[in-house]
């Protein structure tokens, strides 16, 4: 059972339209009498009927089954994929952790789901959960949709094949995914095993942010973001599908498959996009600046300049600013910070952060570059450029705190001596 990739179509949240049977979405209407080819209309919509028409997002899928068509939900367990915050109180320390290990057992993208933490949650349609995942098999059998946020996927090992009710999208690291609340999607492995992070959105939906007195291009470009083009299969058995809703996972029998949309038009879809795009500015006379400069897609919360969730990363790129320290300076930040590593090396660490490794450094948590790395850089010639290459690391930035999941500070992987990479920064004052 596969679902191959049709291609995709380009461009950040365009109306869209595909059909992978010719003659299968109807002219000038949405909703005909009869829908050509035997197949039902459906709208799937990701804001408001009323939301103002630049953030208005939804879709028209035609398929073969509407959605409504499967059995019962009952609860179903998968204790380590949760949105269970805690309410107690939560360390300021400065936290990391080595990779998730490879599972030992069969495990899916569903199975291999491990919450790190988060804030708000699908209640309040604020803020976010932070998962990672770890698997080495594909879904059988099994279809997961999440009714709580959208998925930002950023895969660190292994490529993804996500088969999706509106097409398929094929991921590999150093590539992101998103899937919209509510699709319905199964994901393959084709490279056996797969690891990486997910960003599940509880607010405000994913989008470009303004570019300001950059101009009309730069950062990450409309065109470069992919959408897929409609794919299917028609296909009955004894299936299971997986919801995530308010917080908990559900199961539902279903006999048949529900990527089962033969076209669709619209603006809510799943989409792509290739982080080595990134058009990355930055500072060609002196002094380091604020990492909003390699925001990639933000999360807007209902206070403007102030997002629910930044979606960052730090690409290959050349430092050239002079008489300056060029890695991240040290600082404490009213924003939560949780970085991962999809490749290579990070400029602020010497050693300890590494690919599909993570960090949390929380509001007003004091950090920046470790010891060896402060030594290194406040000696360097900065005469000369420095070229960062073979390297993406990123940053999921909230408004609110990040509260660590009991799992997560209780994990092996953790890095429990974390603090001490800072150890070595000796006084150097000279009155
Ligand atoms: O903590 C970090 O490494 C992320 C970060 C990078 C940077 O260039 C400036 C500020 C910041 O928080
Ligand atoms: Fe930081």
């Amino acid at each position: 059972m596969a679902i191959h990739s049709n291609g995709y179509q380009s461009g950040f949240g365009n109306e869209f339209a595909t059909e992978a049977i010719p003659g299968t979405l109807p002219v000038g209407r949405n909703s005909p009498q009869r829908v050509a080819h035997g197949l039902y209309a459906e709208q799937l919509t990701g804001t408001a009927f009323t939301a103002p028409r630049h953030a208005n997002r939804r879709s028209w899928l035609y398929r073969i089954r509407p959605a409504v068509l499967h059995g019962r939900f009952e609860p179903f367990s998968q204790p380590a994929f949760h949105n269970d915050f805690g309410q107690g109180p939560v360390t300021p320390e400065q936290l990391r952790w080595s990779p998730l290990p490879l599972p030992q057992a069969p495990a899916d993208f569903i199975d291999g789901l491990f919450t790190m933490g988060g804030n708000g949650g699908p209640a309040a349609g604020t803020g976010v959960a932070i998962h990672l995942y770890a698997a080495n098999r594909d879904m059988q059998d099994r279809f997961f949709y999440d009714a709580d946020g959208e998925l930002l996927i950023v895969p660190q090992l292994g490529r993804l094949h996500i088969e999706t009710e509106l097409g398929v999208l094929d991921v590999e690291p150093q590539e992101i995914a998103v899937i919209p609340r509510g699709v319905r999607f199964r994901v393959a492995l084709p490279d056996g095993s797969a690891r990486g992070y997910v960003c599940e959105n509880f607010g405000a939906l994913l989008r470009l942010p303004d570019l300001g007195p950059i101009g009309s291009n730069g950062l990450a470009n409309p065109r470069d973001f992919l959408a897929p083009n409609a794919a299917f299969e028609d296909v009955e058995g004894n299936f299971e599908l997986i919801a995530k809703f308010q917080g908990h996972l559900w199961r539902a029998p279903i006999d048949h498959s529900p990527l089962d949309v033969v076209g669709w038009h619209g603006n809510y879809t799943p989409y792509k996009y290739d982080l080595r795009r990134f058009n990355t500015i930055g500072s060609i006379s002196f002094d380091h600046p604020d990492p909003s400069i390699f925001l990639v897609l933000h999360s807007p919360s209902d206070t403007p300049g102030t997002s629910n969730m930044d979606f960052v990363i730090f690409p290959p790129r050349i430092l050239a600013m002079r008489d300056t320290f060029r890695p991240p300076w040290f600082h404490r930040n009213v924003a939560s910070e949780f970085m991962g590593l999809v490749h290579g090396v990070y400029d602020a660490k010497a050693d300890g952060f590494v690919p599909g490794g993570c960090s949390l450094h929380n509001c007003m948590t004091g950090h920046g570059p470790d010891a060896a790395t402060f030594e290194k850089a406040s000696a360097a010639d900065t005469s000369k450029p420095d070229y960062i290459e073979d390297t993406m690391a990123f940053m999921f930035e909230t408004r609110a705190v990040i509260r660590p999941t009991a799992q997560a500070l209780a994990a092996a992987h953790r890095q429990h001596d974390y603090p001490t990479c800072w150890a070595g920064l000796r006084k150097h004052f000279q009155p």
